[in-house]
């Protein structure tokens, strides 16, 4: 059956009512089959290198290469119907287990029993840190450090403990322009790293799933890892064009030896459980069925400890190396920056907005 127009307009209007974002992939499949379909095959030159969001639409248009404007219409009037049935709001039946939790609140900090626990909270991206959490993470750190709680934990939600930073990070350019993004990512990048060094209480990761990117490279400041078998740990930042931060570029060799550190840091090996426990980044590992049972009995029995013993312990554990940190973290924010700016690093960074490559 041929698509007429007024189907094609129909759909048009009925993306801009979906009730669910899409995701990336999906925006980009509609805008390079609306332009196919009102324009004709990709007609303009391709935009520059550093303008990544253009770069990535003109290949999405351009793929579509010389498909007629009305197989185009049709494509895109499939689309917004497959759509359409799949955001419908569930119904009253479907078990509160089946349903995604809501994306709103991306941080969710609680304090119990002597715990305070930071949960990232983007389930449906993987925990990827946005430029917003980064400063509510801080912010809920600098809370913790003055609260009652003995223990803070960071954690995640769902089935992955963080995929890193949000690549999309990148795509918010301000009125400055790209110098501008890689200057603030600096101060941000910094500033975020540098609370961790100073954090005063005992700070410990509960590794729920795979870990990626800086979640990983901060596991050196925290003063116990534990980790559920089913997590990894993998810092692909030459992949990326990136280098190494949070500290790493120190304290992964200090923890594992420079060959082993070399391996993750340079061609960004990724890690199991138990690899990373006997390199010592992870303090334990157990089983993914029981590990939240455990964890959480074991925390709450620490957290009992007496608060200012802990404090005065861990001010004296890491005295030492605190000017050398915050010394590492200038410098590999600043390093950072000038990659942000590279072709290597726009390049990986477009080819995973288009969904090209995945690590
Ligand atoms: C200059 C500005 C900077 C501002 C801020 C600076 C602050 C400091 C930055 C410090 C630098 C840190 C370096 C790093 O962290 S490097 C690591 C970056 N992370 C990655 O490269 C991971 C990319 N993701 C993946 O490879 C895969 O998604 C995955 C994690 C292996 C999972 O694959 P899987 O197939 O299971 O799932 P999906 O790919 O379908 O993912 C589900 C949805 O989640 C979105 N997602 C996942 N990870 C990220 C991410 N890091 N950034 C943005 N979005 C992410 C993915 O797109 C899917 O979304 P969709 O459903 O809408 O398509």
């Amino acid at each position: 059956m041929r698509t007429s127009q007024k189907d094609f307009n129909d759909a048009v209007s009925q993306v801009k009512l979906l009730k669910e974002d899409p995701g990336n992939e999906v925006k980009l499949k509609l805008y390079a089959l609306y332009k196919q379909a009102t324009e004709g095959p990709c007609n303009v030159p391709k935009p520059g290198m550093l303008d990544f969001i253009n770069k990535t639409k003109w290949d999405a248009w351009n793929a579509l290469g010389s498909l007629s404007k009305e197989a185009a219409r049709q494509k895109y009037v499939d689309l917004v119907s497959s759509l359409s049935t799949s955001s419908k709001s569930p119904s009253p039946e479907t078990p509160a287990a089946d349903r995604k939790p809501p994306e709103g609140n991306s941080l969710v900090v609680t304090s119990e029993d002597g715990i305070t626990t930071i949960r990232l909270n983007r389930p449906t991206k993987k925990n990827a840190l946005t430029t917003q959490m980064y400063h509510d993470i801080i912010a809920a750190l600098q809370a913790a450090s003055k609260d009652e709680s003995t223990i803070t934990v960071l954690t995640g939600s769902g089935d992955y403990y963080c995929s890193g930073n949000d690549l999309t990070n990148f795509t918010h350019l301000s009125a400055g322009g790209l110098e501008e993004m890689a200057r603030s990512g600096e101060v941000l990048l910094r500033d975020f790293v540098d609370c961790l060094i100073d954090f005063p209480k005992p700070l410990v990761a509960v590794v729920n799933g795979p870990a990626v990117g800086i979640s990983v490279t901060i596991l050196g400041l925290f003063d116990v890892v534990y980790a559920t078998d089913r997590a990894t740990f993998h810092t692909p930042f030459s992949h990326l064009g990136q280098s190494p931060e949070g500290c790493s570029s120190y304290t992964f060799p200090k923890i594992m030896g420079s060959s082993k550190a070399a391996e993750m840091l340079l061609f960004g090996k990724k890690l199991t459980a138990q690899e990373a426990c006997a390199r010592g980044l992870v303090t334990e590992v157990f089983p993914d069925g029981t590990f939240q049972k455990e964890v959480w009995a074991r925390l709450k029995a620490y957290s009992k400890l007496p608060p200012n013993a802990l404090r005065i312990s861990k001010q004296i554990i890491r005295k030492q190396e605190k000017e050398k940190l915050h010394a590492v973290n200038a410098e590999e924010s600043s390093v950072l920056r000038e990659r942000w700016l590279s072709d290597e690093c726009m390049n990986a960074i477009a080819s995973f907005l288009s969904r090209k490559a995945k690590l």
